[in-house]
Parts: C-alpha cells; structure tokens; sequence
C-alpha cells in the first residue's frame, strides 16, 4: 500500500534555491522514493514573484513526478503553513556583493517573525523546520521564539553546506574518498567565524588529523576556505550559492527524517547547554539522527584552539541574537 502524503512547505519557492531544490523534493531524494509529497509554496505578495512561481509550478507538472500527490502556490505564511510536516525557510534577502551577514539581520527579523507566528497557528505539532535564509541560525532562532506552542527542537539552521564544503576540502587534501569521511563536525554559525573540525574525523578508519598533521593548513588555509566559500562562490558566479546549498538542505532534511544510520552529521540546532553553549543559541553541532530526531554527539575533547574558535562563533552568534532581542 502506499504512504499517506506528507506536506513540504517551501519559502521563496520561486528563488535559486527553490529552483534548485523542488524538483529533487518531488523526485523523492529528501524524503525517499516511496513517500509521496504535496508541495506548499509560499512567495512573496508581488505579480512578478507569483508568476514566476507559477511558471516554476508548470515546469514541476511537466516532470510527471509519481510522487508529487499535489501543490499549491501562496502568497500568505498562515496559509502556506497549513498542516505542513517539514517547512524550508529559504526565502529571505540574499547577500550581494560586499555585503555581510549583520546587513540583512534586521530586514530579515520581520520576515522570520512573522513565519514562526505562522507556523506556531497552523503548522503541524511535529513540524520539522530548516532555515536556509541568512543569516540562518539567527532566523532560525527568531522563528523558534516566535512559536511558542511549538517544541523548541523542532527549529533547525542550515550548517550542511559548511559540513559538505569541508569534507570536499579534506577530501581534496587527503586524497581519500569524500564518501568516506565520518566524524566530521561544524560548530557555531553559518558565518565566516563557523568552526569545521576534523580532529575527530576518520576515512576508512584512519584518523584525518594524522593523515593530515599540518595545524598551520588548518588554521591559515582550510578554515578560512571553508568559512569564505559562500563569498567566493558570489565572486565566481554573480550570485550566491544555490544548487550546492539546495543539496545540502536535502541532506539536512533527509537525515533527519530518515535518520544517519549511526553517521555523524553536522545541524544548527537550539543548544540544551552541551559544551558550555548557553541553552537556545541556535549552534552548530554534531548530531546523530534516527527514528525522527537528533541527539549531539557529547564527550567531545575541546582543546585550547578550539575553545577559542568555538568562543568566538557563539559570540558573534550572542551578538546577533542581541541585535534581535528588541523584536522578540
Ligand atoms: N544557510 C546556508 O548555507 C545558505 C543560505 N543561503 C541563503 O538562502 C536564501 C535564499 O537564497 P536564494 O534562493 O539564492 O535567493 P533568491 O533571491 O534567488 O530567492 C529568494 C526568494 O525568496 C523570496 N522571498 C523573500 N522574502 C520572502 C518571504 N517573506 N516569504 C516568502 N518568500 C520570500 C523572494 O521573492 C525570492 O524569490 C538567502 O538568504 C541566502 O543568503 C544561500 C546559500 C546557503
Ligand atoms: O554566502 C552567502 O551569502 C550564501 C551562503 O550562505 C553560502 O554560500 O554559504
């Protein structure tokens, strides 16, 4: 017998990412190729966008996905929101040019309060949320406060595409396989100040920090490549990142529902307090999933450089959160 449809929501469903991402969500890659979906669309109240949300809604037809039970264009969060079980936040202001994250913080607040109210009325009670928009983990965090009656743990942010972009770059440096690193994390914000760290990671079984024994490359190359891809992905291409972080919220969204089978991967989720991170400050962690849920990864030996990285993610995170406090 088949599976009963769940119902994605997807914000700025007419967007890069949303270009990116829908068709591999109505393909079955998030959520497996036995479960059927009914996409919810929401874009911004504008003739252009919901045009060229319905021209994306054409092209979806077009495929024929079997899985694709059904979809709706919306321009109202309340409406959009209805019933769904999974939502991805993308729809926000995309970095420019020049421009850094605190730029958008506070055009971005409004959009990310108004969607946790709404989610909070109509969502389902076990909604999962992703926020992709930036700056991801303090949206996420305003969407999280801003819904009340929801459980705090079911508020995500985005650190999936640093996780991936990290494992490329040792991937690279090592010369082992990119499928077969594992325990592989990603502390703190979706910033240049994230913390990849691979001190924990193996490929094959063998310890990446011994393969690669070079602190230096750590600390002057690799970090600082991680941290600035998305900036140097902008100066590449025009624009920022849309089919690599459109695969990442896939991974994100699929291992969490599906669960990692024992792997750790990396998620922003709101902190209970593991490793001195003050409770709801939406991190970085390393989580295992299964059955539907997470659990951080705990026991982690924090040495001196990484405290001292780790410190200073969450305070600009602190610092972010600071900058909303007024809006909450
Ligand atoms: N967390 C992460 O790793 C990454 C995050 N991003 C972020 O994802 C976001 C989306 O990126 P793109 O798709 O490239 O941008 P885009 O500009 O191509 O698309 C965004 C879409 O969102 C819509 N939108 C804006 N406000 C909305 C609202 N209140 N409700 C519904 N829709 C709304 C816009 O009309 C637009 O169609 C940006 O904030 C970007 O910085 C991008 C890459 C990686
Ligand atoms: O940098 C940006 O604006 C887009 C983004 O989050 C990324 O590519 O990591």
């Amino acid at each position: 017998m088949s599976k009963k449809p769940v119902r994605v929501a997807v914000t700025g469903a007419a967007g890069q990412i949303g270009y990116a991402i829908l068709f591999r969500i109505a393909a079955g890659e998030m959520l497996g190729k036995d479960q059927p979906v009914i996409l919810q669309l929401l874009e911004i109240p504008d003739e252009k966008a919901q045009k060229a949300l319905k021209g994306v809604m054409m092209e979806l037809q077009d495929c024929a996905f079997p899985l694709l039970a059904g979809m709706e264009a919306y321009a109202d969060p309340v409406a959009a929101f209805k019933d769904t079980d999974y939502a991805l936040l993308v729809g926000a202001r995309p970095r420019g040019p020049g421009m850094e994250r605190a730029d958008l913080l506070a055009a971005n607040a409004q959009i990310f309060t108004a969607q946790g109210k709404a989610l909070d009325k109509s969502a389902s009670r076990n909604v999962k949320v992703l926020v992709v928009g930036n700056p991801a983990n303090t949206n996420a965090y305003i969407a999280m406060k801003s819904a009340p009656s929801l459980p705090r743990e079911n508020f995500t942010a985005m650190l999936r595409l640093d996780h991936n972009r990290a494992a490329s770059q040792i991937a690279a440096k090592t010369g082992v396989a990119v499928g077969d690193i594992e325990k592989l994390t990603v502390w703190g914000n979706h910033s240049p100040s994230m913390y990849a760290d691979y001190r924990f990671a193996t490929a094959g079984g063998k310890s990446i920090k011994d393969m690669i024994n070079d602190q230096e490359w750590n600390a002057n190359t690799f970090l600082p490549t991680v941290g600035k891809r998305g900036a140097a992905i902008i100066e590449a291409r025009g624009l920022s990142s849309a089919a690599s972080a459109a695969n990442a919220a896939i991974d994100h969204m699929r291992d969490w529902a599906l669960g990692s089978n024992g792997k750790w991967v990396t998620m922003g989720i709101p902190s209970n307090g593991d490793y001195g991170i003050p409770k709801d400050i939406m991190f970085g962690f390393p989580v295992v999933t299964s059955n539907g849920k997470y659990e951080v990864v705990k026991g982690l030996d924090i040495d001196a450089f990484s405290q001292e990285r780790i410190n200073k993610t969450l305070k600009e995170l602190q610092e972010e959160q600071a900058g909303v406090a007024h809006l909450l």
